[in-house]
């Protein structure tokens, strides 16, 4: 009879770190998943419709996740930095790197030259976390990440919301992002000090347009380092981080065109204010 139990298929977590013989080191960001039935979810969380031609994989470890996305990919690249990991990961999957199915990049995914992936799911790295998802982020595939709870908390906070800042406008820039699973400590090995999240990045254009994308980026960042002022004052104290040169002239600009805009406060701005305010400060004040 066939066994049907979802697990049969994979290899085991526990199981892959004894032949890996590495237990996980903090230090190095490396936390192993070993809840199969997390595992087991992580492939299922890519928008229904995505490309699984070529998924991207950032920080394979000893494989757990690898094996689930061999299963639902045409083939996977997978980047580890730890030399041990990446030879044993060629080792394992060794028929699948013979026939090409899997690639193993040895190298930090912040440096590395990315392939052309059409969508990336990943246990990351939570050192890189931010870094690596503004890497990613811009290259427009599907995205299913696991990051601290907190961080994809920040990502997916609706404007209003305590945890509603730059990170929630700059991601949401690129993406759609919900937290599609809040994942406990003890599904990893060694288990992290926090809660972690799964989040679904994806992509699409955002309901507003911008002349210059790196301006409205400074300027998000610059009225958040004030996020308790109004924004008439905090146009008036982040010049230096904005790079605005007439602030004034742009708190003018703003009292013309909605006066009730400056006495609002950053947290509370959805992404399409905070984009007319950058194109007339943009206009106006640099
Ligand atoms: C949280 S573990 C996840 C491992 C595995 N995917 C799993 O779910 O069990 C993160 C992995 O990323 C690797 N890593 C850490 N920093 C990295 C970097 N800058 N670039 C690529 N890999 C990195 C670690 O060695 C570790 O194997």
């Amino acid at each position: 009879m066939t066994d049907t139990t979802p697990d049969a298929a994979f290899r085991d977590p526990d199981d892959l770190r004894r032949r890996a013989g590495i237990r996980g080191d903090p230090d190095r960001d490396q936390h192993f998943l070993v809840d199969d039935r997390v595992l087991d979810r992580i492939p299922t969380y890519l928008p229904e419709d995505a490309d699984t031609t070529h998924l991207l994989e950032i920080g394979g470890g000893t494989g757990a996740l690898t094996d689930r996305l061999l299963a639902v990919a045409d083939a996977v690249t997978v980047i580890e930095r730890d030399p041990d990991l990446a030879a044993f990961l060629r080792e394992e999957f060794a028929s699948e790197v013979d026939s090409d199915r899997l690639t193993v990049l040895e190298g930090d995914a912040l440096s590395v030259d990315l392939p052309a992936f059409s969508a990336c799911v990943s246990n990351l790295p939570y050192g890189i976390s931010s870094e690596i998802a503004f890497r990613l982020l811009p290259e427009g595939r599907p995205l299913v990440l696991m990051f601290q709870r907190e961080f994809g908390e920040r990502m997916a906070a609706e404007p209003g919301t305590d945890n509603y800042g730059r990170l929630s406008v700059s991601a949401q820039h690129y993406a759609a992002v919900e937290v599609v699973e809040i994942v406990p400590p003890d599904a990893f090995d060694p288990a992290p000090a926090v809660e972690s999240a799964v989040v679904r990045l994806t992509p699409r254009a955002p309901d507003y347009a911008v002349d210059d994308e790196a301006f409205f980026f400074d300027f998000v960042k610059a009225l958040f380092t004030q996020r308790r002022k109004t924004i008439r004052n905090g146009i008036r104290n982040t010049a230096h981080i904005s790079g605005l040169s007439e602030p004034e002239a742009v708190v003018e600009a703003v009292e013309a065109e909605d006066p009730d805009l400056l006495r609002k406060r950053a947290g509370s701005l959805a992404p399409e204010t905070f984009a007319r305010l950058a194109e007339i400060a943009d206009e106006h004040g640099r």
